[in-house]
C-alpha cells in the first residue's frame, strides 16, 4: 500500500510547533483577512460572499498596483527607467488578473445581485480610494473625486497629495526632457492637480521617435510601456460595464451616477493623449518603386 505524500513529509521534518515560531498565518494576519468579511443581508443572502470577496481581491491588487506604480514613477523621477519598466510590467499583469476577475462576478445573476442590493446603500466604487489614487497616479486628475472623502480625514489627505504631485506620465515628461528632448516647458512646471491636456508639441517630439524607433529605443519602449498600461486600463473599464449592464441593466448606480451610461463616458477618457495622436501621424511605407503623381 503506498503512503500518503503528507505522511512521508513530516518524516521529513516538516516544522510543527508553532508556539515559538512564526506560522504562515500569523505571517500572512489571516486571522484578520479571513474574518473581514461581513454580509449585511437579513437573512443572509448566498452570494453577497461573492460580492464582498470580489471586491476585497480587487482592493488587494489595487493596493499592490499602486505600490508598484508610485515606486516605477519615483524611479523615473531617479532616472532610473530600467528598474521602472520592471515594476511596471508586474502592474500588467495585476491589471490581467483584475480584469479576468470580472468573470466570477459575471456568474451572479440579477435577480441574485437583487436580493443583497439595497443593503449596500449608498455604497459604491466612487468611494473606492485606492482606485482613485491609482487614476490620480496614471494622471486622471479630478479634484471632485475628493468629495467623496469628506467624512475621512486621513484618506482625504493622502488623496490630495496624491492629487498634487506629477503623475508617472509627468514624471516621464520631466525624464524626457532631461535627456535632451525638446519637452514643450509648459508641461514641465504646472498645477499637478490638473489633468495633462494634449500638447501639440509633444506630439510632435513623439513623431520623430515614433518615426524611427531604433535611434530612440529607451524612450520607445517606456512609451509603449505605457500605451499597454492604459489599453489595460480600458479592458478593465470595459469589463466593469459590461458586467454591471448584465447585472443592473439601466437601474441607477448606489452612489448617485446614471449607471452603464457613465461608465460608458469612462471609456472615452486617455491618459497620454499624444501617444495615441502621434499614431495617425506615422506615414505609411510606399510599396518599393511606387511613384506618386
Ligand atoms: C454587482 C457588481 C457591481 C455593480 C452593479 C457596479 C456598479 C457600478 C456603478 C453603477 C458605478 C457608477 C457609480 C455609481 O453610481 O454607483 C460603479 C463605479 C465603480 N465601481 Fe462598480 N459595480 C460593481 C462591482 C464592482 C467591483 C467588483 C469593483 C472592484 C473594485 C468596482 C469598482 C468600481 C469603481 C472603482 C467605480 C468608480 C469608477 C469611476 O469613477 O470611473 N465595481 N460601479
Ligand atoms: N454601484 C453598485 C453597488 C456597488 O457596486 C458597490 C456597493 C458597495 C460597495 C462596493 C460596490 N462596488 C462597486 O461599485 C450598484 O449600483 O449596484
Amino acid at each position: 500500500m503506498p503512503r500518503h505524500p503528507t505522511e512521508r513529509a513530516l518524516e521529513e521534518g516538516i516544522e510543527r510547533d508553532f508556539t515559538r515560531n512564526l506560522s504562515y498565518g500569523e505571517y500572512l494576519d489571516l486571522a484578520r483577512v479571513l474574518s473581514a468579511q461581513h454580509p449585511r443581508s437579513v437573512p443572509p443572502r448566498h452570494d453577497e460572499m461573492l460580492f464582498i470577496i470580489q471586491h476585497q481581491t480587487s482592493e488587494l491588487w489595487l493596493k499592490l498596483m499602486m505600490h508598484e506604480l508610485r515606486s516605477a514613477r519615483d524611479l523615473i523621477r531617479e532616472d532610473q527607467p530600467k528598474p521602472a519598466l520592471k515594476r511596471l510590467a508586474r502592474v500588467k499583469h495585476i491589471q490581467t488578473i483584475l480584469t479576468e476577475q470580472w468573470t466570477v462576478l459575471a456568474t451572479l445573476t440579477p435577480s441574485e445581485y437583487a436580493q443583497f442590493r439595497s443593503f449596500l446603500a449608498t455604497g459604491s466604487g466612487f468611494q473606492s480610494w485606492q482606485y482613485r489614487s491609482v487614476e490620480f497616479l496614471l494622471g486622471n486628475k479630478n479634484a471632485e473625486m475628493l468629495r467623496v472623502f469628506e467624512h475621512d480625514p486621513a484618506v482625504r489627505a493622502e488623496l490630495s497629495t496624491l492629487l498634487h504631485e506629477p503623475s508617472l506620465y509627468d514624471e516621464v515628461l520631466a525624464w524626457l526632457s532631461r535627456q535632451g528632448y525638446p519637452v514643450p516647458a509648459e508641461l514641465l512646471d504646472r498645477d499637478w492637480s490638473l489633468p495633462h491636456q494634449e500638447n501639440e508639441g509633444l506630439v510632435e517630439l513623439l513623431g520623430t521617435v515614433y518615426a524611427a524607433p531604433q535611434q530612440h529605443w529607451g524612450v520607445y519602449e517606456l512609451c509603449e510601456e505605457l500605451v499597454d498600461l492604459e489599453d489595460n486600463f480600458q479592458f478593465w473599464r470595459f469589463r466593469h460595464l459590461k458586467t454591471v449592464e448584465r447585472i443592473i441593466g439601466s437601474k441607477r448606480g448606489t452612489g448617485g451616477s446614471s449607471g452603464v451610461p457613465f461608465l460608458r463616458r469612462a471609456l472615452d477618457l486617455t491618459f497620454f493623449p499624444e501617444l495615441y495622436a502621434v499614431r495617425s501621424r506615422i506615414q505609411d511605407v510606399e510599396p518599393e518603386g511606387y511613384h506618386h503623381d
